[in-house]
């Protein structure tokens, strides 16, 4: 009979990182307290950890906080982080909750701080933006040109719906730079850590509607405004949720010339010929403002 090998899990240095899980784990002990040391966790925090992977960064935080919460998808490395902690000072102040960050009911915290695997990045961003009561602030680590788009200004190249989306709940900073081989394996991108502070009280906008008038700017993000509004589908679609807003709130209504209301929504907010790539968190809250009065909405 043929042999089965039997599937390492664990290494000489620790459990085999899992790619699918986006396992790159912090082998600097210097990143990791600079991260924590940018957090500014004090003892009466609570924080939250995404991902703890060996307890590198946990051991750190439980150093300095009140509690941790982790929240951890992969039973290897619950296994590893509960074993790290065991009979040590840090285990009554640990609380693991296992499963799948995004599908996970977060409980309260005061700071969150995680090495975030990469590919639900823009998940967590909005998921812990979502979240209520609004936290102090999160330091997180990302992949760079995500990091770099989280905070990128009107006129930067990678200014884009992510920016203004993030920047419309949160003040974004980019903190330290870190390179690949500061993980085990080394990711193919280089990372880079950014500081969120969610804007408390949150504006006051509908974010589904938000976000439909931010879509269709940046879907043609080089064009003006006019052209990017004033295509067919798009005002075929605006003429649709105009009678239906108009139908729900009882006002009697034909079919409205949408090309010319939004034209005109345009040219009195000035934003005619403005292009996405131009336009402030500011200039996108007067625009959806002076389009609502008009009737004109983006769900
Ligand atoms: C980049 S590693 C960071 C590990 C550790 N914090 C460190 O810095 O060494 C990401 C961690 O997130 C975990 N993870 C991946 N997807 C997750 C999810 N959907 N929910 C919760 N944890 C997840 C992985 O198992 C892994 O432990």
């Amino acid at each position: 009979m043929p042999k089965v090998r039997k599937q390492r899990s664990v290494t000489a240095t620790g459990p085999i990182a899992d790619k699918s899980k986006g396992q790159h784990f912090l082998k600097n002990p210097l990143v990791v307290k600079g991260i924590v040391d940018r957090a500014a966790v004090t003892t009466t925090d609570t924080v939250l950890e995404i991902g703890p992977g060996t307890g590198n960064m946990t051991v750190k935080l439980l150093e300095r906080a009140k509690k941790v919460i982790a929240v951890e998808v992969d039973p290897r490395m619950i296994a590893e982080v509960t074993k790290r902690v065991q009979g040590t000072e840090f285990q009554r102040k640990l609380s693991i909750i296992r499963g799948d960050v995004i599908r996970s009911a977060l409980p309260f915290f005061d700071v969150c701080v995680a090495n975030v695997p990469y590919n639900i990045s823009s998940a967590i961003v909005f998921k812990l933006l979502a979240h209520r009561p609004l936290f102090r602030c999160a330091v997180l680590m990302f992949q760079e040109e995500f990091a770099l788009r989280l905070a990128a200004k009107p006129g930067d190249d990678l200014y884009c719906r992510l920016s203004v989306n993030t920047q419309l709940l949160a003040r974004v900073t980019q903190l330290m730079k870190v390179g690949r081989n500061n993980f085990r394996p080394p990711p193919k991108v280089e990372s880079r850590v950014v500081r969120l502070e969610p804007r408390n009280p949150p504006p006051p906008v509908n974010f589904v509607e938000w976000d439909g008038l931010v879509r269709l700017a940046f879907n043609r993000k080089n064009k003006t405004l006019r052209a990017a509004f004033t295509t067919s589908k798009v005002l075929s679609m605006l003429a649709e949720n105009y009678k239906t807003w108009c139908s729900l709130n009882g006002v009697a209504t034909e079919e409205p010339d949408m090309k010319a209301v939004v034209e005109g929504v345009l040219a009195e907010t000035g934003t005619s010929d403005t292009r996405a790539s131009k336009m402030t968190i500011d200039d996108f809250l007067g625009l959806l403002s002076a389009f609502n009065k008009a009737r004109v909405h983006f769900s």
